[in-house]
């Protein structure tokens, strides 16, 4: 993505093309992670007593790599979105000034904590070796689990720039969708199933080609690393629903401050989006 050229980056066909490369990165991030025990205690709060730090040791982790991260500029990123906005650090480096590509408001729109509660209590016990504890290898778990984070988080935010690509497109019918709040208009209106459908197939596939040894044949192939079903139905039930969320969260921003009903009630607007949704999730 070229994030200095906007027309480029709002072109569908190749926001879809970076959501499949994605994939790979998310692929080869539960690969990784399915070394490792699950773990409970990276993620249990104040486990290990760290200086001048209360939470989990992942959240030690993350945030550490982070503020490092923020050094080099990676959250002046339009497709990169942080666990902890408040924290970040400003860089020595001259700043970036990309082009404005996303609505202004598109660094609120953050769904990391959702993206961390539903890795830790339903994707690591799917891609996990074995359950408990290792202590020998607290570390590359949390490391692991960094890489997997921050690929999920990514791939999920891409539906900022999916969302202002569709409203782009077909302005009126959203305009239109976005002043009747009419989120389950939206939500029929930004779903494609055929895409949908063939996301968990190459799934499949990607699922079985990288996880086991190329070189050998079908039959003496061991199982492959993570199952690749089981990396479908992540992708089904928690990767597309939360990237809807944030396009539709986006959307229903989409035509500014003055759009009434949202000045006046933000948060009923936010409880009626989550019911609807939360559907989707485990
Ligand atoms: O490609 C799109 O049109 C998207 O909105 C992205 C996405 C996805 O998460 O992969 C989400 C909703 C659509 O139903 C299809 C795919």
């Amino acid at each position: 993505m070229e994030f200095k050229k906007p027309a480029t980056v709002l072109n569908l066909a190749n926001i879809r093309q970076a959501l499949v490369r994605m994939e790979d990165t998310v692929v080869f991030s539960f690969i990784e992670r399915s070394q490792f025990y699950e773990s409970p205690s990276v993620y249990a709060p104040n486990k290990y007593k760290i200086p001048n730090f209360s939470g989990s040791f992942l959240d030690w982790l993350l945030l550490q790599n982070e503020k490092t991260h923020s050094l080099v500029r990676r959250y002046e990123s339009p497709d990169e979105t942080p666990f902890f906005p408040d924290q970040l650090e400003e860089s020595f480096l001259p700043s970036l000034n990309y082009p404005p590509i996303l609505a202004d408001y598109a660094d609120e729109v953050n769904v990391n904590d959702e993206i961390r509660t539903v890795y830790i209590e339903k994707i690591v016990p799917q891609i996990a070796a074995k359950k408990g504890d290792q202590d020998e290898n607290i570390g590359s778990t949390a490391c692991a689990d960094v890489d997997c984070l921050q690929a999920l988080s990514r791939r999920v935010h891409f539906g900022k720039f999916v969302a202002e690509a569709k409203f782009q497109n077909e302005m009126a019918r959203y305009t239109n969708l976005i002043r009747n709040k009419d989120i389950k208009g939206i939500e029929e209106a930004i779903t494609d199933s055929a895409v949908e459908a063939k996301i968990l197939e190459r799934l499949i596939a990607k699922g079985h080609a990288y996880g086991t040894d190329p070189t050998l044949r079908y039959s003496q192939n061991p199982q492959s690393k993570v199952q690749p079903e089981a990396i479908a139905k992540i992708y089904k039930e928690v990767v597309i629903p939360l990237t809807k969320k944030v396009e539709v969260e986006y959307l229903l921003r989409r035509l500014g401050d003055d759009d009434e009903a949202e000045a006046q009630d933000p948060q009923r607007k936010t409880q009626l989006m989550n019911r609807l949704l939360s559907n989707s999730l485990w």
